[in-house]
């Protein structure tokens, strides 16, 4: 377990919270109501701030229900909190069904956050890179789909 400091800045929300022993994604709750219409997003408050350790990172993932039954995702999802990040935790949603508003109360859980470590680079620039076996291939390369390179 990694202890974080999490500062409530509306002490009537909850804590993030996992559902069930070895939870990867703790959820997270809106502190507004609010009603998004189809293809409508909107950047909703969580109440809380956190202070991650140096070497972590907090990935604002969406909720596989919410997901399924109503069509909420997240447009960066996963959303990536920094370390050093010590403002309020917000989650950009959007309503990716067609027809149906999506209608989302105050407390309502609406996103679980989930931390990993992380590794920074020290980027090297050089002459060629190392050959692979995948080389150069991606983006359908190995069967599938083919895409078109906009380039
Ligand atoms: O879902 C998210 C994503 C980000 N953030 C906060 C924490 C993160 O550390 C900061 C910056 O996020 P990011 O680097 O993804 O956004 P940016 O557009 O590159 O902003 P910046 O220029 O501040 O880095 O915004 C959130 O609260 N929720
Ligand atoms: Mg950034």
């Amino acid at each position: 377990m990694v202890e974080v400091m999490v500062t409530l800045l509306d002490p009537s929300i909850p804590l993030p919270s996992y559902a069930h022993p070895g939870d990867a994604g703790a959820d997270l709750c809106t502190t507004v109501d609010v009603t998004l219409q189809p293809g409508e997003r909107a950047v909703v408050p969580t109440g809380i701030a956190i202070a991650l350790p140096v070497g972590y990172v907090a990935l604002v993932h969406p909720r596989s229900g919410l997901a399924a039954r109503a069509g909420l995702s997240i447009v960066n999802a996963p959303g990536t909190v920094d370390a050093g990040y010590r403002g309020e935790i917000k989650v950009c949603l959007v309503n990716l069904d067609p027809r149906e508003p999506i209608v989302l109360a105050r407390g309502d859980r609406i996103a679980q956050l989930v931390l990993q470590r992380v590794e920074q680079a020290s980027f090297t620039v050089v002459d060629a890179l190392p050959e692979s076996s995948r080389g150069a291939g991606g983006y359908g390369s190995t069967g599938g789909f083919a895409v078109t390179s906009a380039t």
